[in-house]
């Protein structure tokens, strides 16, 4: 273990990131890799068991412009090697995470919406953090029925753009926009992708935890306006920051698998995503 954080460590250094090395963050994160494999049946639990860093930026504490990055990381409750992967991510000069505000038009987010609101149970467990999921599988059938079948191609034509693409996310959607139907299809993803939509809110999932996604690339979509939530926006570990994104419906948000995110705790309302993880 020490050896993967003085890995993390020197990563953080060659960029000019600043850790603390204190013999205290060690002891304080040999028992946070504990709390991962423990099984959590509350929010409030796993929520209490996070370190004071994490929570003050599940909260989005008037503090969270001055969290410094690299501390956040080592204070997150992840396996080492996410951390070491995360590190990695969080340094990295090309783009880890790109929105594209009103993908989806606000009668489709509600079709989604719908649907997950009809189908969701917390009756499975979550890999990451152990609590109820509140989310509902889709098959690629299911969402192309709930969308344009051109809107599905765009989407599974995204992930290999954005690889490809050292861009701004403005030039992600013209990319994705100038297509035509073929060369959105030779884009198209050819790797496994399991979409799923999630619910939050107070009573049910509150929040999720920082952690990375196995899969390579993965397609968040709000779909839900700002205002029918106080709390539940996402936070991302690029680009050298802690990025708070507040999303309105229709908001789209690509990033690579291996930079840390989260979901910020519900104060108030209902929260809708759908997710798409390209394997
Ligand atoms: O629900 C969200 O918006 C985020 C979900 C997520 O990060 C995940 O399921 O891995
Ligand atoms: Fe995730």
């Amino acid at each position: 273990m020490q050896d993967k954080l003085t890995e993390a460590e020197q990563v953080a250094i060659k960029s000019g990131l600043q850790l603390v090395p204190s013999q205290k963050h060690f002891s304080r994160l040999s028992m946070s890799s504990k709390r991962g494999r423990k099984k959590k049946s509350s929010f409030d639990a796993d929520f209490d068991s996070m370190d004071k860093l994490e929570r003050e930026a599940l909260l989005e504490s008037a503090q969270l412009s001055s969290i410094n990055p690299s501390h956040l990381l080592r204070a997150i409750h992840v396996p080492d090697g996410d951390r070491v992967k995360a590190g990695k991510a969080l340094i990295r000069k090309s783009m880890g995470v790109a929105s594209l505000p009103a993908f989806l038009p606000a009668d489709k987010c509600a079709r989604v919406r719908e649907h997950i609101g009809r189908t969701v149970k917390g009756d499975t467990i979550d890999s990451v953090d152990h609590c109820p999921e509140f989310q509902v599988s889709l098959s690629r059938e299911q969402l192309s029925s709930l969308l344009e079948p051109h809107v599905v191609a765009a989407l599974w034509a995204l992930p290999t753009v954005f690889l490809e693409e050292q861009a701004s996310a403005a030039a992600l959607a013209e990319a994705v926009s100038r297509l035509t139907e073929r060369e959105l299809e030779e884009r198209g993803w050819k790797g496994r992708v399991g979409i799923f939509g999630r619910k939050y809110e107070d009573g049910g999932r509150t929040h999720l935890g920082f952690h990375i996604d196995t899969n390579r690339v993965t397609i968040n979509i709000s779909l839900s306006p700002q205002s029918s939530h106080l709390g539940g926006n996402l936070l991302f570990l690029s680009g050298q920051a802690l990025q708070l994104v507040r999303r309105d419906e229709g908001e789209l948000s690509i990033h690579r698998g291996d930079v840390a995110h989260a979901v910020t705790k519900m104060q108030e309302g209902v929260r809708y995503s759908v997710i798409l993880f390209f394997h």
